[in-house]
């Protein structure tokens, strides 16, 4: 009997395409030479000796079960709770649905089979009707700043300049106490309901307040930690915002990634707030002398921003080191009087457990818990807004089913308007670097009708262009705009890439903005209007679910939200977020509710076909716009290794999930074979070992075996379990 692995990797289903394959010229791919050059002989006509057709029909019966919609080999596994059924498509035989296509004399697996319909048990948690509902983060109707004793010029700037007229319920409850009291706070409050403005306004407030003279000279009073760059940058501006009003307050940014020379310039020259990253901002601590001297007297506010993605990063040392550093210098409290007589702590989180639980307990004496919900659960689930919608995808299926989505997004935005189209913006996750870099690769140069507009992150797609079947119409142009974010990109473009995500320019507005990141990404940023997140890869913890679908749904704004799951153990991490989920959460059916929509009725050609206006089904849509990006990987070697890359790295991060979530997301069930379709490869890369080698004649048995590929697979992921998992998150 052939082993599970081994069946995995065989790329086609013998038993349906066996009568239309040509025999000799077919090219079998993937799999044991042995089961190979049986099937091969199978199609050839060629009968195997009486005693061993039994197990050559035991095989293809196996890699027929096993390929033709890999259901039940996982099913098999799953515990009596998980009930994920899969039923015969309204009675249709096999053969009616599935068509075996030949690619350049290579035969490829159908993309669809016979047993289609997915129904979970896990549909438990409906939501309710959305229209009813009122934003949990949005600001409170009957208050307002002005009742807040929050002193001029700040007040009229808030109100005027900034048009925020009334508080959000954490900005209600924290204003007030960090400008009368000195003790230290926990912020707590739902994604999206302005904490920035929650500490910073206080801060600014109670310096104001001060008696006499402050200008940069005066000293750093407040410094504000933030886990990443770009979080750190948005803060910073939000308080050069603030500060508008008070230009002699001068904020400075302190992030890796920018010249340190000219941080170190701007800090001699004299700061009264620093906002930064925890390396950099050590680093200045130690080898910057002037910081010293101007802290001694001045600083009175720590503040760290999202502190359980501080923890998670591994930035508790750095903070030890900061904090000892600070506890150091002696304060000198008689040049403001007015300020607080210690250093007063802020953590702020949307989660309470955790990292922030760990950082709260390093850095917090005798805090304040300031949380905007009644009770704990309030705050910890998602906004009530946000319409959490969850796919149930087979793995083959996950590119195409993305493209569906993308594509519907992209076409109710075109239809929703006449001339004055709002700029939309979907933010797609995604587990590391090298699959964003493969995906923005699909969507965005699929062919030469496309223009560069921020080096190589972000590409508008022109005229003709045909990625998305909405975009069939050659006289409009697509006004889609797709973007690139990670952690592997310079500073400098990072920057770029997120300020033109975030601008509403001559070149982005009115248009459908698409993004795909890392969860460089989910944390605290606010970009503008993000009306659908997409969690293409499940997110390595329910506080990065949290987060990243906080992108949407910010400051009682409507958003959406998509969480792809993989048939089997995946659907039960439905039961793990369910709590945070109160109001439940949309089922959608991959092949009604997104490729239908998609794909019926549209024209999609053939790469390499003759062009032609037939219309076929929805299925032999999807499986042609699938074949054209397969074929791409052929032809296009740079793109065959971003494929390759893209999967490795996938499979890599994906070993990264925590050990209480592997019953989840665990390596043993995944189906490498149909997932590396979802990365256009026939099959997967050699790098993985999937190709196996014969054995050479004179080897012994005292010679260790060949390890298997899923062995080589496990081995690759303990090694990058080791590694640590930022590599592959960010
Ligand atoms: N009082 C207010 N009225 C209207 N909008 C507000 C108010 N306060 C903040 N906002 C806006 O709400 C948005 C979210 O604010 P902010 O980024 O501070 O949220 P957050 O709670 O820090 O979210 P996250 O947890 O995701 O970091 C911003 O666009 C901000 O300008």
């Amino acid at each position: 009997m052939a082993e599970d692995g081994d069946l995995m990797l065989m790329n086609i289903d013998i038993a349906d395409y066996g009568d239309q394959i040509e025999p000799e010229t077919a090219k079998i791919t993937g799999g044991r030479w042995k089961d190979r050059r049986k099937i091969k002989k199978m199609i050839n006509g060629k009968k195997e000796g009486p005693k061993r057709a039994s197990v050559d029909e035991g095989i293809v019966a196996e890699a027929k079960k096993v390929l033709d919609f890999d259901f039940g080999r996982k099913r098999a596994k799953i515990d009596e709770k998980t009930s994920t059924k899969t039923q015969q498509n309204g009675g249709k035989t096999s053969t009616e649905n599935e068509r075996p296509v030949t690619l350049n004399k290579q035969i490829v697996s159908s993309l669809f089979t016979s047993r289609r319909e997915i129904t979970t048990n896990f549909d438990d948690n409906k939501h309710s009707n959305q229209d009813s509902i009122d934003p949990s983060n949005a600001p409170l109707q009957q208050d307002s700043f002005s009742a807040m004793d929050i002193p001029e010029p700040l007040l009229t700037h808030i109100t005027d300049s900034m048009k925020l007229e009334k508080p959000t319920r954490i900005q209600k409850m924290s204003i007030p106490t960090l400008m009368s009291k000195d003790n230290d706070l926990f912020l707590h409050a739902q994604t999206g309901s302005g904490k920035t403005l929650a500490f910073l306004v206080p801060i600014v407030a109670r310096i104001l307040r001060i008696e006499g003279r402050k200008d940069r000279k005066s000293g750093c009073m407040a410094m504000i930690i933030a886990p990443t760059r770009e979080l750190a940058s948005q803060i910073y501006s939000v308080l050069c915002h603030l500060t508008r009003c008070c230009h002699y307050l001068v904020p400075c940014l302190l992030i890796g990634g920018e010249r340190k020379k000219s941080e170190k310039a701007r800090l001699r020259k004299g700061c009264n707030f620093i906002v930064g990253t925890p390396g950099r901002i050590l680093d200045h601590l130690k080898n910057t002398q002037v910081i010293k001297e101007q802290f001694a007297s001045s600083l009175r506010y720590l503040v760290f921003d999202e502190g359980d993605k501080l923890m998670e990063l591994g930035f508790e040392e750095t903070i030890n080191e900061i904090l000892q550093f600070l506890y150091s210098i002696k304060l000198d409290t008689s040049n403001f009087p007015n300020l607080p007589s210690r250093l007063v702590h802020v953590l702020c989180s949307a989660t309470l457990k955790g990292g922030a639980n760990k950082l709260g307990k390093l850095a917090l004496k005798n805090y304040q818990l300031i949380s905007s919900g009644q009770k704990q659960q309030e705050v910890n689930s998602v906004p009530d807004q946000l319409v959490q919608m969850v796919a149930i995808v087979p793995p083959k299926l996950r590119l195409v089913t993305l493209a569906g989505f993308l594509n519907n997004v992209t076409a109710s935005h075109l239809q929703a308007t006449d001339g004055n189209r709002k700029t939309m913006r979907t933010i797609v996750f995604l587990s590391c670097s090298d699959s964003v870099d493969f995906h923005y690769e699909v969507f965005s140069s699929s062919d030469e009708n496309h223009t560069g507009l921020v080096g190589d992150t972000v590409r508008m797609l022109n005229r003709n262009n045909t990625i998305l079947p909405c975009l069939k119409n050659a006289e409009e142009k697509p006004e889609v705009i797709f973007y690139k974010l990670h952690g592997s990109l310079s500073q400098q473009t990072r920057t770029a890439t997120l300020h033109n995500f975030a601008s509403d320019s001559e070149t982005t507005r009115g248009k459908h903005l698409v993004m795909f990141c890392t969860d460089v990404a989910s944390r605290g940023l606010d970009l503008p209007s993000v009306s659908t997140v997409i969690e293409l890869d499940p997110p390595f913890t329910v506080e990065d679910h949290l987060h990243r679908i906080g992108r949407s749904a910010r400051a009682g704004v409507r958003g959406e939200a998509l969480l792809f799951l993989l048939p089997g153990e995946e659907e039960q991490y439905l039961e793990r977020i369910k709590p945070f989920h109160p109001l439940g959460w949309k089922m959608l059916k991959f092949d009604q509710d997104i490729l239908i929509p998609a794909f019926k009725g549209a024209v999609i050609k053939r790469s390499d076909g003759p062009a032609t206006d037939e219309v076929t089904d929805w299925d032999s849509n999807a499986t042609t716009w699938h074949l054209n990006v397969e074929r791409r990987v052929l032809e296009d070697t740079p793109f065959k290794e971003a494929a390759a890359k893209g999967y490795t790295s996938h499979i890599k991060a994906y070993a990264t999930h925590l050990s209480q979530e592997k019953k989840y997301f665990s390596l043993k069930n995944l189906h490498l074979g149909h997932l590396a379709k979802s990365f256009a490869l026939r099959e997967r890369p050699k790098a993985l070992g999937a190709a196996g080698t014969k054995r050479k004649p004179d080897q012994t048995s005292d010679i260790k075996p060949k390890e298997t590929a899923k062995a080589k697979m496990m081995r690759m992921a303990r090694n990058a379990l080791d590694q640590g998992s930022s590599e592959f998150n960010y």
